[in-house]
């Protein structure tokens, strides 16, 4: 096999991490977040390393949906429609949901609304004992730390959503440096959020092993606009305690198929259930049953992404009546009635 420089110092630094952390002798916040991450997975803590746990036990398991923000007709942040929208994704069987995910325009709005977005989305997980991701960061280490310190003083955060540092474009060994260093600053147990098309950031598998062999890190969203080599090699060997979310409404099904735990998708705002459905028949490996609904459920994805996130999806949520406006904020524009009438109608078809 071709080895890319970026591969070997990738695998060499996966080596020293490894050394580094081994799992018996890290006594700092890394080895208590493995253990508190999900109280309900019995499985973290006494299977044979060997014996990868199946998809459905790995903490994180499930559908996560990345909550839009709803704005009202004089712009503010719809708070009301906000709880709804989370209590109804809930009620139809989603795990959690991602509070400030990209979906939630977090670039668009200010400190006070994200508070708000944050109050909402921590009350009502906390009602109902759901999986609460926060989405957080930037490309700068500094700020990102500072960013997780505020959240590690919040109540009932699950883990937050990091993405791979972007624009910047460091080294794959910058990369890694950036997660160990907030891996060891933060009680926060994190997720990387790779997304490759937006962060213009391609890693090697063995980087992003290395990643998910980090104390502290505890999933990764996987969003590489495709099932592609990077997928296959790091889901046919993951790292202890660790899962993989499909980040990629289009290819859900197919990385469920490989093993993934579950997906954050915003797509699940419509169909949830149906979502929930796909991945527990992955899980419980009915192929049938799961492929088919798998392509239902990707003819609506296409829909719901055939204009940029979330401007369809929330053109549809208000034809649906559950948000005020379909507003959305610069330098997104709203999708044309077009994209919005065709999803509707695969709304529909399901
Ligand atoms: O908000 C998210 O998290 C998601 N964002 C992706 C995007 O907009 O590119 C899509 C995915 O469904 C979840």
């Amino acid at each position: 096999m071709v080895e890319f420089p970026e591969q070997a110092e990738a695998a060499k630094l996966e080596h020293r991490l490894s050394l580094r952390f081994e799992p018996e002798k890290v006594t700092g916040p890394g080895q208590i977040r493995r253990a508190t991450i999900d109280p309900m997975n019995s499985a973290t803590s006494s299977r044979d390393a060997r014996t990868p746990d199946a998809p459905s036990t790995r903490p994180l398991a499930g559908i996560h949906v990345p909550l839009i923000t709803p704005f009202a007709a004089d712009g503010t942040v719809a708070a009301t429609s906000l709880e709804g929208l989370a209590h109804a994704v809930l009620d139809a069987g989603a795990r959690g949901i991602v509070a400030l995910g990209t979906t939630a325009e977090p670039a668009s709005l200010t400190a006070d609304e994200k508070h708000t977005v944050i109050e909402v989305c921590t009350r009502v997980c906390r009602e109902r004992g759901a999986t609460l991701i926060l989405g957080a960061g930037s490309h700068d280490t500094r700020a990102t730390a500072a960013a997780l310190a505020e959240l590690a003083h919040l109540p009932h955060v699950t883990a937050a959503l990091v993405p791979v540092p972007y624009f910047t474009r460091p080294q794959a060994a910058g990369v890694l440096a950036h997660f160990t260093s907030l891996a060891t600053a933060t009680p926060v147990p994190l997720i990387v959020y790779h997304v490759p098309y937006r962060t213009a950031q391609p890693l090697s598998a063995a980087c992003l092993r290395a990643l998910g062999a980090l104390p502290g890190v505890v999933g990764m969203k996987y969003a590489a606009g495709g099932v592609d080599e990077q997928a296959v090699e790091l889901l046919g060997d993951l790292p202890e305690d660790f899962a993989v979310l499909a980040g990629d409404d289009l290819f859900v099904s197919p990385l469920l198929a490989l093993g993934a735990a579950g997906g954050i998708l915003a797509s699940a705002h419509l169909a949830t259930a149906s979502f929930v459905e796909l991945a527990a028949a992955w899980h419980a490996g009915e192929a049938t049953r799961a492929r088919n609904l798998g392509h239902r459920l990707t003819a609506l994805s296409a829909a719901l992404f055939s204009e940029p996130n979330p401007t369809v999806l929330k053109g549809v949520l208000h034809a649906q009546g559950r948000i005020p406006t379909a507003d959305i904020r610069l330098p997104l524009v709203p999708a044309s009635r077009a994209a919005v009438d065709a999803a509707l109608e695969r709304v529909a078809e399901l």
